[in-house]
Formats: C-alpha cells, sequence, structure tokens
C-alpha cells in the first residue's frame, strides 16, 4: 500500500512524493548543538497542569502507540515557557529505535537516545486540535528523551497496556494516568519553531525540548519493541526505528530556558 511509514520502501525519503512539507524551511526533528543555544532570559518557567481525569485510551496508530485524552476543558493544559496562552494535552507518544543505540528524534550534539516522548498540546485560541494542527502557533509539543538505566515505575503502566495494543487499530480504556509522573525533576528545556515529525509535516510546531532525561531499562525497551506495525492477521513487521533523522535547521535559531 501507498501509506507513509518508516520501511525500506514507504520511510522518511519517500515522504516529499506525498508531503511536499518535507522540503520545508521549519521541519524537524533537529541536532540540537548545546553550545549554540542561546539562554534567552525573556524565555518564562514552563507551567505543566495534567488531570489524570482527562486520560482516556491507549491507541496502536500504526505508526506509534498513543495514550489520548480528553481536551474538551483546560483542566490538563501546558502555559508559559516560550508560548503565549494556553495549550491543551491532546495525546502523548513514543518514538524508538531496534536497539538502545537509535530510536530519538532529536539528537544532542550528535547522539541520538533509545526513545524519546512527545506530549502534544494546540492552542485554545483555536476551537479544536484539527484546527490548531495547521496554524504556525497551532502545537507546542514537549520532546523527554529516555536514556537506559533503571527500570521505570511509572512508565511501566503504560507498557503494561500494550498487552492489549500490540497490533494496528487496537485500542482500550486507559483512564486516571498522571503524565506528569513522566517528566523529569527539571524543566530546563531547549526551544525551536519546527514542524510535525510525521507526515502531514505541517509546520505547526513549538518545540520544547527538555535537558533534563527519564530512565528506562532494557527489559522495558523490549517491551516498546513488541509491538507491530501492521494489523492483526497480516505479516507480522516490528514496530521499531518509528523515527524521523534530524533535519537542516537553515537559519533557525535554538534558544535555552537555563544557563
Ligand atoms: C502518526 C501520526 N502522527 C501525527 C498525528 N497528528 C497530526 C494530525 O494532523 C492533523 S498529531 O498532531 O497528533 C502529531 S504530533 C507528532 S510529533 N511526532 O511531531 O510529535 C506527530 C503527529
Ligand atoms: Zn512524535
Amino acid at each position: 500500500s501507498n501509506a507513509w511509514g518508516y520501511g525500506p520502501t514507504n520511510g522518511p525519503d519517500t515522504w516529499v512524493e506525498r508531503f511536499p512539507n518535507a522540503k520545508g524551511p521549519r521541519q524537524s526533528p533537529i541536532n540540537i548543538v548545546t553550545k549554540e543555544a542561546q539562554f534567552d532570559p525573556s524565555l518564562k518557567p514552563l507551567k505543566i497542569k495534567y488531570d489524570p481525569y482527562n486520560s482516556r485510551d491507549i491507541l496502536n496508530n500504526g505508526q506509534s502507540f498513543q495514550v489520548d485524552f480528553v481536551d474538551d476543558t483546560d483542566s490538563s493544559t501546558l502555559t508559559g515557557g516560550p508560548i503565549c496562552g494556553t495549550y491543551r494535552l491532546n495525546q502523548f507518544h513514543f518514538h524508538w529505535g531496534a536497539s538502545d543505540d537509535r530510536g530519538s528524534e532529536h539528537n544532542v550534539d550528535g547522539a541520538p537516545f533509545p526513545c524519546e516522548l512527545h506530549l502534544v498540546h494546540w492552542n485554545t485560541k483555536y476551537s479544536s486540535f484539527r484546527e490548531a494542527a495547521d496554524k504556525d502557533d497551532g502545537l507546542a509539543v514537549i520532546g523527554v528523551f529516555l536514556k537506559i538505566g533503571a527500570p521505570n515505575h511509572q512508565l511501566q503502566k503504560v507498557l503494561d497496556a500494550l498487552d492489549f495494543v500490540k497490533t494496528k487499530g487496537k485500542q482500550t480504556t486507559f483512564s486516571n494516568f498522571d503524565a506528569k509522573t513522566l517528566l523529569p525533576h527539571s524543566l530546563d528545556y531547549w526551544t525551536y519553531e519546527g514542524s510535525l515529525t510525521t507526515p502531514p509535516l505541517l509546520e505547526s510546531v513549538t518545540w520544547i525540548v527538555l535537558r533534563e532525561v527519564i530512565s528506562v531499562s532494557s527489559v522495558q525497551m523490549a517491551k516498546f519493541r513488541s509491538l507491530f506495525f501492521t494489523r492483526e492477521g497480516e505479516p507480522q513487521i516490528s514496530m521499531v526505528d518509528n523515527y524521523r533523522p534530524p533535519q537542516l535547521l537553515q537559519g533557525r535559531q535554538v534558544r535555552a530556558s537555563f544557563q
């Protein structure tokens, strides 16, 4: 099928054929060169308020798995930081590799991490997530790197649900999950103007990449890799290496919230 993906015939290098944004001026992810990220004292601290009551379900969408949130009120929001106004949490998902030496989308000083968490928020100046998704200031995504170390007990709650969403299209209820428990202690961040890292590659994302990592064990990484890109009953293709490589900065400035 001609659907986009991460394989040899439909992967990131082929996306430009159907999604011309791939050649745009503000594409993501990027390699963050820490020495070139300029401290900006005007950047505010991130203010993150997540209500566990809003978590709804977990879904294998055939490219990653995501935890969806009810976003019809301002109970799970992101404010402050580089953004103006209030952005609501819509979903979070991950990108990971076939082995621990790769998997993240952003790189730091040329190095990838085994996994990267994305928390996707939309600007409430627009009437819905779908309306916000293609506006210059429509989305704000918090990126968190995962590094191999001690098992992450908060993450384990998410991983335990993966047994029920092994194949594309599967979803199950996932309630009462506090996404804040996935964040590191420090909310120091790098920020730059970018895009979705998957088709349609819309240039509508203010990226907020946290400097502090969270831990994940190698056993937990194997659980991510137990998922499939494919539907039940189709020949199985393991869901691994679902990351886009870094894109050209094209003159953009990466700012740091810390010195
Ligand atoms: C598999 C499809 N992924 C995308 C689906 N959505 C786009 C909806 O277009 C109308 S979305 O806004 O939820 C996001 S955020 C995101 S990333 N990796 O940049 O954080 C990718 C996608
Ligand atoms: Zn993502």
